[in-house]
């Protein structure tokens, strides 16, 4: 029998995301959509602006939207997936947990916290583990688990190939999409015949989530990895798709052979939303590429290639579709995780 679940923050960019991929989901039934005051009691189709790129479900147009509030949401839904703005996260996604609910969360908020796995299935599924001290500490029969921000991921799984190296430093330079903006994020008249070296925050979550991610569990704490970080992050005027330009610095010998022999031996899971390959290595110097390669794997895949030594030691770019395996196919991704863990 599939499992009952909601959306928190459903009308939502990432939200409708969501439901593209929760509705066809044989493990998954969407039982319950939530999204601000302005949108509570009205019907999904009038209360989203549904603008992603296959007709919105039927069955899901008709369900009623409620107040993002664990009173409004039915005692049988046993997971839930957030994609609240961060702010609004931080103030219900733990009430929720607190009434009993499962959750699987997109928001910003709360990634870094000790007791909170922040999980990329493929990296460290072992983090999962954490939850039994998350429950231990805040006294929740539910639980929450965290999936990175979207640049993060995009990166993290090719370092992952080259852990066995010995990681000592990485650089990492960033031109993000600007689905990853929001809707209203930045401007047409901002983004045409332009760049913007900036995106608020994302430097330091990229630096610090990584090194969480690569950390080591213990079964009672989580050490974070020691490996130096220092990133850069830009926007560009591409829809979807983050292409990263990386440079690692590793204390035994690293030769783009190796690194791209690493990279395509990495293995997949087989979770249902896995790909079958998780990193494309490409031979082509001028690839991976937004356009051409965001969607392999049905845009779960990572794409590298570009490998070549350099001054400070091993470069190469790497890409991934960023509302797909960066943002809403992340978080169901750790959804099955935790089915498959026996968390629902
Ligand atoms: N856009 C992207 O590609 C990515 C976004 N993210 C993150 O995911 C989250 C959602 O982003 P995105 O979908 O773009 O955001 P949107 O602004 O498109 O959607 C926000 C959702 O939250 C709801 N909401 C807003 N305020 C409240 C409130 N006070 N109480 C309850 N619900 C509220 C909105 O409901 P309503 O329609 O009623 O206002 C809507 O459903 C953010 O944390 C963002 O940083 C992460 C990676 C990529
Ligand atoms: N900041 C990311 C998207 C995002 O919302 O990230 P986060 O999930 O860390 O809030 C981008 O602009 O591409």
């Amino acid at each position: 029998m599939a499992v009952r679940v909601g959306v928190l923050g459903a009308t939502g960019a990432v939200g409708q995301r969501l439901i593209q991929l929760l509705d066809p989901h044989p493990e998954f039934e969407i039982a319950a959509l939530t999204a601000s005051a302005s949108s509570a009691g009205k019907q999904y189709r009038q209360a989203a602006k549904w603008r992603v790129d296959s007709p919105i479900p039927e069955d899901v147009a008709e369900m009623t939207v409620t107040a993002t509030d664990p009173d409004e949401v039915p005692d049988d839904v046993d997971l839930l997936f957030s994609s609240l703005p961060s702010s609004i996260g931080a103030e219900v996604e733990p009430a929720f947990c607190e009434a009993g609910y499962v959750m699987s969360s997109n928001s910003s908020n709360a990634r870094m916290a000790e007791d909170v796995p922040l999980i990329i299935p493929e990296v460290n599924a072992d983090h999962l583990e954490l939850l039994e001290v998350q429950r231990d500490e805040r006294g929740w029969d539910g639980a929450m688990v965290k999936n990175p921000n979207c640049s993060t991921i995009t990166f993290v799984p090719t370092l992952a190939a080259l852990e066995e190296f010995g990681l000592e430093r990485v650089h990492v330079s960033t031109l993000q999409a600007v689905s990853g903006a929001g809707y209203d994020g930045v401007t047409s008249m901002e983004i045409i015949d332009n760049a913007i070296p900036y995106i608020g925050s994302e430097e330091e979550k990229l630096e610090t989530e990584s090194r969480k991610l690569l950390g080591e569990f213990d079964g009672a704490e989580l050490s974070h990895d020691s490996v130096e970080v220092a990133a850069s992050c830009n926007r560009i005027s591409t829809l979807d798709g983050h292409l990263e330009n990386v440079w690692v610095e590793a204390q035994e010998e690293l030769t783009p052979e190796d690194a791209a022999d690493a990279m395509e031996a990495y293995p997949s899971l087989d979770l249902r939303s896995s790909p079958d390959q998780l990193i494309h290595v490409f031979e082509e110097p001028d690839r991976p590429q937004p356009r051409l390669d965001r969607t392999l794997g049905g845009g779960m895949a990572i794409s590298a290639g570009g490998f070549r030594e350099s001054t400070f030691g091993l470069q190469y770019n790497c890409l991934a579709h960023n509302t797909m395996r960066g943002a809403a196919g992340a978080s169901v991704l750790n959804g099955e995780l935790l089915l498959e863990n026996g968390y629902l």
